[in-house]
């Protein structure tokens, strides 16, 4: 542990033409720390998530992030080789449709040997082991190795996105409306695996999701959007319990009024 963040925004902005992406956005992210980023829909949740992984660039502002060697680097000015190795190594990505984060076609077992294989991993065998017992450690049944996760359901899609961004040991995953769109019991069962995976391996996330509940099960802390801009920000429960933003009241008490 040091005490210079993983991750460091400077006054991110992001305009598309004339429309707002987000706006002034600042933060530091600590190792193991999550961070849910909440909001409305058109918000920016998903634009300042794709700044901080640096898949589309700023219009202002910068993201400082503590390499594994301990060296600060600005994010835009790394070389296209090291962004590739970063986004292979020290990062995952759990994205919202699992057919963005996931190889359809392929099995189960080459999406989780795949990540292996992009970081120089050569012996079958061996990945073909990892691959058996990530998927057991997401609780996907080692008889589904050889499925592709066409033949999943919605849930086992989302654990194998999982396994497959975690079996290089990140320190860093960026997810985005991890468990949208599934029933609530999948859902349950997704967020406690998240949760158990991520104090295990002291991850650090920042997950966007537009569910305070989500956001209370799994992050430290939050920030709040509206209009690309952070109206509040601090521990989870206490802006949750004790909102000082009047959005922010909206917002936790029309979650307790559904
Ligand atoms: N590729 C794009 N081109 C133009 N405008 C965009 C683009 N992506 C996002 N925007 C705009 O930026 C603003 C923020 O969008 P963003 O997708 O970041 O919000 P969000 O909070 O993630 O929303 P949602 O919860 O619906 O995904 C919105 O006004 C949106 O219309």
């Amino acid at each position: 542990m040091t005490d210079t963040p993983l991750i460091e925004a400077k006054g991110l902005t992001r305009h598309y033409g004339s429309r707002i992406g987000c706006t002034d956005v600042s933060f530091d992210l600590f190792e193991g720390e999550v961070l849910a980023i909440v909001g409305e829909s058109g918000s920016g949740k998903s634009t300042l998530l794709k700044l901080l992984a640096n898949e589309i660039e700023p219009t202002r502002g910068t993201v400082l992030y503590r390499l594994r060697d301990g060296a600060v680097r600005d994010l835009a000015r790394l070389s296209e080789p090291e962004r590739r190795l970063l986004a292979r190594t020290d990062w995952g990505f759990v994205r919202q449709d699992a057919r963005d984060g996931l190889r359809m076609g392929v099995s189960a077992g080459a999406n989780v040997g795949e990540r292996l294989m992009a970081l120089g991993g050569r012996h079958y065998g061996r990945i073909r082991g990892t691959a058996a017992d990530w998927l057991g450690r997401v609780e996907i049944d080692g008889g589904r190795i050889d499925d592709t996760p066409k033949t999943f359901s919605g849930g086992m899609r989302q654990r194998l996105q999982i396994a497959r961004n975690l079996v290089t040991h990140p320190r860093l995953v960026f997810m985005d409306e991890p468990t949208s769109g599934l029933d609530v019991s999948v859902q349950a069962r997704l967020l406690d695996l998240i949760r158990g995976l991520v104090a295990d391996l002291g991850l650090a996330v920042v997950i966007v999701t537009h569910d305070l509940a989500v956001a209370r099960l799994l992050s430290h802390r939050i920030m709040v959007m509206k209009d690309g801009r952070v109206v509040e920000a601090g521990l989870t429960d206490q802006v949750l319990d004790d909102p000082a933003d009047a959005y922010t009241q909206l917002l936790v008490s029309s979650v307790l009024a559904a």
